[in-house]
């Protein structure tokens, strides 16, 4: 076997105790996969990470001591083609515990995953991945911290398995055949075909350890997710295995759903798991709508690495995601995005993913204050606006950095060596700054073109500010506070929120103050629908701004929420756009 690999001097091996517990030494020996594409990027970035956090926590006392471990095309160069060496699989499972980056896979042919037979040659049957809402992080949900779940996804069954035939094979042929002629079966000529092993053993210990690490953690459900009612055999097996090993295994600390509603009344009691079930393709939609109803997920295969991706999206992307691959005794943590090749050496994307993913390697060998600081780091770094390409595409006010620099920047705001509060302050007088212009543009500079072009306003239409922000009637004051802040906009409109009956509303800063603040309430503790003033006053976007000034006189409001002839509302009109066009062009006609 050829020799690569070199365990660093002075480190020591992780090993596991009488007891079925990690034993890790102050100077443990961890491995690292570079990875392909993006790999080296990354990984040098946050190897710097880990380091420094290691060393800070632990004022020397603790370090790791890096093997390096070879897959991938760095592995072919090395080991005469050889993209996942033997001595790569040796060594993963003496040393335990390592780290990889993204390997790339061919599609449609060429070589099989590796990191699919990664987790099938060490039996790594646990892909662990948690799922969270970092602050400052931008977000396509209104409320992304309603986001904290972990995925446990099946690793080693399901099409995943790789018992495939190719269409036009012998092999195919003989599948087929088979099938035709002696389970009766019908499908299209030359069809390819695949199988979808799915067993009792495979489905319970992955249910097992989504149960074991709920009682640990303190969660509150575990959700199996499967498309039972269509595979009945494969997917409605897990869904029956799942809640079997619940009941066989747990019996004191799990209650199915069915038990929480007839026995319970809904309420959950305190220390019991709720056992629940739901349908895939619905899941996809109640981590959009609903997502604090779930907590962890245990998912086959292929509906885990879908749904992990997804719901990855909604609380920045797979550029954040971490993950690790588990047996009883070896991990591998992974960053869960790929190779990225049309960034690799670049030093642009995010190592988040990476990153976090060796935040759950510290935290898994019991270092968990250097997991902290990383952490704390990265909220405090982010939330300043300090950001790779992929945040900066929607996060205002954002400072674009390399991979490396924003290595850096985590490294010295951990050393506090960098004054986050200052930039913190330029980037909010920025926001501003340009705020303050946009408003300019909006009011003055419209007015302007008019005077340019010959035409003069008419129509609310004509002077509305479309900016306008809608929020659920269930979101907090708090959250709505921070909003408004952020986009510098001095009231939102309010939906009504799914359990209530009164139509739209808008809440002004004037309403909070009044409303909440005055009246000593919590703006955490108060719905937006509470603050609101109801009805909603609009205005049709046609409606001349006389008849616009007339009514705000009336009612004695200084802006109406200007709606479209379907009624949806598009922008808003305040008194101080009318003043402005007056004072340009006079009482309009
Ligand atoms: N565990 C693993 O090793 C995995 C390996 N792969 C392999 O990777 C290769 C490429 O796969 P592909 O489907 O393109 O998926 P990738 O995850 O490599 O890339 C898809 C897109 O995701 C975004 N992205 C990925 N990583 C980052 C990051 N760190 N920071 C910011 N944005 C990121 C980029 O979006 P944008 O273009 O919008 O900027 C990128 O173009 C394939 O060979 C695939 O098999 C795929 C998944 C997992
Ligand atoms: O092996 C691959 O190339 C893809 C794997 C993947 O998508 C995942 O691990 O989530
Ligand atoms: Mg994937």
């Amino acid at each position: 076997m050829s020799q690569q690999i070199q365990y660093p001097e002075g480190g020591q091996k992780i090993t596991v105790g009488s007891d079925g517990r990690l034993q890790v030494p102050d100077n443990p020996i961890i491995g690292y996969v570079e990875g392909d594409g993006i790999g080296p990027d990354i990984n040098r970035a946050c190897m710097r990470i880990w380091d420094a956090a290691v060393e800070k926590a632990y004022g020397g006392r603790r370090k790791i001591h890096w093997a390096e471990l070879f897959m991938g095309e760095k592995a072919a160069a090395l080991y005469d083609g050889d993209y996942f060496p033997d001595e790569t699989k040796a060594a993963l499972r003496d040393v335990l515990i390592s780290i990889k980056g993204p390997l790339t896979t061919p599609v449609g042919g060429g070589f099989r995953s590796l990191n699919v037979s990664l987790r099938q040659e060490l039996d790594l049957y646990a892909c662990v991945r948690p799922v969270r809402h970092y602050a400052g992080v931008p977000s396509p949900l209104q409320r992304p911290e309603d986001i904290d779940v972990v995925i446990f996804r099946e690793n080693t069954e399901d099409v995943y398995a790789g018992i495939e035939y190719q269409a036009g094979s012998a092999d195919n042929e003989k599948v087929a055949r088979f099938l035709r002629e002696e389970m009766g079966e019908e499908f299209f000529d030359g069809a390819g075909l695949g199988v979808k092993p799915i067993s009792p053993f495979g489905t319970k210990r992955l249910v097992r350890k989504a149960i074991e690490y709920a009682i640990e953690h303190d969660r509150e459900s575990v959700t199996l997710v499967h498309k039972g009612n269509i595979m009945k055999y494969t997917e409605g097996a897990f869904r029956t295995w799942g809640y079997e090993v619940a009941r066989e295994e747990f019996p004191d600390r799990t209650i199915t759903e069915e038990e929480l509603y007839a026995t319970y009344g809904g309420k959950r009691p305190e220390g019991k798991i709720v056992i629940k079930d739901r349908i895939a393709d619905i899941m996809f939609q109640l981590m959009l709508l609903r997502p604090n109803e779930f907590d962890v997920l245990a998912t086959m295969n292929l509906n885990g690495d879908y749904l992990s991706d997804a719901i990855a999206a909604e609380v920045g992307g797979v550029g954040i995601a971490p993950g690790a691959n588990m047996s009883d005794n070896v991990a591998v943590f992974e960053a869960t995005h790929g190779t990225a090749p049309k960034y690799a050496n670049q030093d642009k994307v995010n190592p988040g993913s990476l990153l976090f993913s060796g935040v759950m390697l510290l935290e898994h060998i019991g270092w968990s204050e250097a997991a902290d600081l990383i952490r704390a780091a990265y909220e405090k770094v982010v939330g300043a606006g300090i950001v790779t390409y992929d945040f900066a595409r929607s996060l205002q006010g954002a400072t674009e950095v390399k991979t490396s620099q924003f290595a850096d920047a985590l490294i010295d705001q951990m050393h506090g060596t960098i004054d986050i509060d200052r930039i913190q302050r330029e980037r909010e007088e920025a926001i501003e700054a340009e705020r303050q212009a946009r408003e300019q543009r909006r009011v003055v500079a419209p007015l302007e073109e008019m005077v340019a072009s010959g035409r003069v306003p008419h129509t609310v239409a004509d002077l509305m500010n479309p900016n306008l922000v809608t929020m659920s009637g269930d979101t907090s004051v708090e959250d709505a506070m921070h909003l408004m802040r952020e986009r510098r906009i001095s009231s939102v409109v309010v939906q009504p929120a799914p359990d209530e009956a009164e139509g739209m509303g808008i809440m002004t800063q004037r309403d909070v103050i009044s409303r909440v603040v005055s009246a000593t309430k919590q703006p955490s503790q108060v719905r937006i629908s509470e603050a609101a003033t109801r009805p909603l006053i609009t205005v049709p976007e046609d409606t001349s701004l006389l008849d616009c000034a007339e009514r705000m006189g009336a009612e004695n409001i200084r802006r109406m929420v200007v709606i479209d002839t379907q009624g949806r509302p598009i922008g808003i009109i305040s008194d101080t756009d009318i003043f402005a066009s007056v004072e340009q062009f006079g009482l309009p006609e």
